[in-house]
């Protein structure tokens, strides 16, 4: 199908001079991409600009089509497309092509005697493997979507780019023609396009090695593909549960935001490439204006707040923190009982629901300014009112994504990773706490610290929350000691306070935290304990009759 190419006898190697800027002028391009956008006027261009072009299969095929001349890499390699495509440019007629050092005589020396051209310029682009893997293509139609020569040549051609310039997506075609008629690339355009060239492969490699490990691995094994998402926990390495030698997830834009926590902030919602949408940040918005950096952020923390309990939940946050939670038999009830807690604190909040909203939560939530509405369904009925509102956003997300995530924090030059908290520890099952003063909680009571023990979670460190009637009645955050928490949570609660029980994050270093709540009426606490003073603060509460149990595990958030 070749269509003789016009533009003269090839240019010997030892001929393409650079100029003061390294500019080397373009004289044979490989052209071998799988989005065909642009080809034709990409390849018309070049030719018009005398630039030779070899080009594989199908690209061949369409810029022949468009009437330019082009040698396909058959003819130059003497050997035949085979293996359904597997192998096409895979072949040192190419790739010697494609990696001779031009500065280097010797290079130049063993082109000539091995009678092969250099390449100036390789444009390609790679096989749609992500596309295929979320269109739910069968493990086999993936594989074949993994793209082999393609990464060779853009590698090949990144490392060598003193001498050959480098080009992976339709949208560089404006620069390729501009250089072209220009006199080529210079050095630094030639590096910038490598360093360009070389993130396109890391991402693919990343995308494919994240779905090789969730999707065919398990698959191989038998078990049922895994839905990938963050960085899953290691497995290998230093021991089993211990960090990855490498985090090596790579994380795709899915989403500009307005700007970040603060307007001058640049800011963006990323999701695991090569991934179908999962989790929150998979979330389809039903209503309202576009999702801001603080909605994300307290709509994860509500989210993880309701679904830290397994009856029906609603939590309200602001600034990442519960102004209320609440579980109840409906998810009306839940939320009357989450923003009762502290309703002034509830205005422009984010509210998280673990069940579907139903129409009489809806007509709730309509009467106060909220800024999102976060729930794996919404009625029919609830849209219908919630809807009525223009700025509330409206998230449905499908299911939490779960899964043995890693918590990625960066700081100053690094990165800190954890395994996350999880409500799965021992001291988590009220039948493990231990008692260490007053009469066992009676079954209600129980259940109230069973209920702040688990929201109390949610709550920035240090933490002390008050609930009663498995709602929260005060909480006190994000204090620099305990004992202000404790009379934060104490003054929120006001009268309630008496009669609800506590829940602490941590232990009572001193009993004076303790002492806030016992004085305000606080009958019932349950804390992880551990503090060297345990015996101080557990004498406080035998003092003033109250019960105190130990979970013996500690919940920190930061
Ligand atoms: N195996 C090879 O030798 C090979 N060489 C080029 N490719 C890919 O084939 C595609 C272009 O093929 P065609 O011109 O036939 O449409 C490009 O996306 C390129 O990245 C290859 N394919 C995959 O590995």
């Amino acid at each position: 199908m070749t269509v003789p190419a016009a533009a003269g006898a090839p240019v010997p190697a030892a001929d393409r001079s650079s100029d003061g800027a390294g500019r080397r002028p373009l004289r044979r391009a490989l052209v071998s991409v799988w989005d065909k956008s642009g080809l034709e006027e990409l390849a018309r261009g070049l030719h018009e600009a005398g630039v030779e072009l070899v080009s594989t299969g199908s690209t061949a095929a369409r810029i022949a089509g468009a009437g330019v001349p082009v040698t396909a890499v058959e003819e130059l390699t003497g050997f035949p497309e085979c293996l359904d495509g597997r192998v096409k440019t895979l072949h040192p007629r190419v790739h010697a092509g494609v990696l001779a050092d031009l500065r280097r005589p010797e290079h130049v020396a063993q082109l000539a005697d091995l009678g092969v051209e250099p390449f100036d310029l390789v444009v390609v682009n790679l096989y749609p493997f992500e596309q295929t893997v979320a269109s739910g293509a069968d493990v086999d139609q993936c594989v074949e979507q993994v793209d082999v020569g393609g990464p060779t040549m853009v590698r090949a051609a990144a490392k060598n780019h003193p001498s050959v310039a480098v080009v992976t997506s339709p949208d560089g075609y404006d620069q390729v023609l501009a250089a072209a008629a220009g006199g080529g690339f210079t050095l630094a355009e030639r590096a910038r396009l490598a360093a360009r060239a070389f993130a396109v492969t890391a991402a693919y490699d990343a995308a494919v090695a994240a779905w090789t490990r969730d999707v065919l691995v398990p698959a191989a094994a038998g078990e049922a593909p895994e839905v990938s998402e963050a960085p899953e926990a290691p497995r290998d390495d230093a021991g089993a549960g211990a960090p990855p030698a490498r985090v090596d997830q790579v994380w795709e834009r899915a989403e500009v935001l307005r700007y970040g926590e603060n307007p001058h902030q640049a800011a963006a919602l990323y999701r695991p490439a090569g991934a179908a949408p999962t989790g929150l940040a998979g979330a389809e918005q039903l209503h309202g204006k576009p999702m801001s950096f603080n909605n994300w952020t307290d709509a994860d923390a509500a989210w993880r707040a309701a679904h830290d309990h397994e009856q029906t939940c609603v939590a309200v946050v602001k600034h990442a923190n519960p102004c209320g939670i609440a579980v109840a038999d409906d998810v009306a009830a839940a939320h009357r009982a989450a923003h009762a807690c502290d309703p002034v604190s509830a205005f422009g909040g984010v509210i998280a629901v673990n069940r579907p909203v139903s129409a009489a939560m809806a007509e709730q939530v309509a009467e106060v300014f909220t800024e999102v509405v976060v729930a794996p369904g919404f009625a029919d009925g609830a849209l219908d009112v919630l809807t009525r509102k223009k700025n509330v956003r409206l998230l449905r997300v499908g299911s939490p994504s779960g899964g043995d995530r890693l918590e990625l924090k960066p700081v100053d030059g690094g990165l800190l990773v954890q395994t996350a908290d999880r409500l799965q520890a021992p001291g988590d099952d009220p039948a493990t706490w231990e008692l260490a003063t007053g009469e066992a909680a009676a079954e209600d009571v129980l259940a109230d610290l069973a209920f702040a023990w688990r929201a109390v979670r949610a709550v920035r460190s240090n933490a002390v929350l008050l609930a009663r009637g498995l709602a929260t009645t005060g909480v006190g955050m994000g204090q620099v000691n305990r004992v202000d928490s404790a009379r934060l949570a104490v003054a929120r609660a006001g009268e309630r306070a008496a009669g609800s029980v506590a829940a602490s994050d941590a232990f009572f270093p001193f009993a004076d935290g303790l002492q806030v709540l016992l004085d305000a009426g606080v009958r019932a606490v349950v804390q992880p304990g551990g503090s060297v003073r345990d015996e101080e603060v557990v004498a406080a509460a035998r003092a003033a009759g109250a019960t105190v149990y130990l979970t013996g595990t500690r919940h920190f958030t930061h």
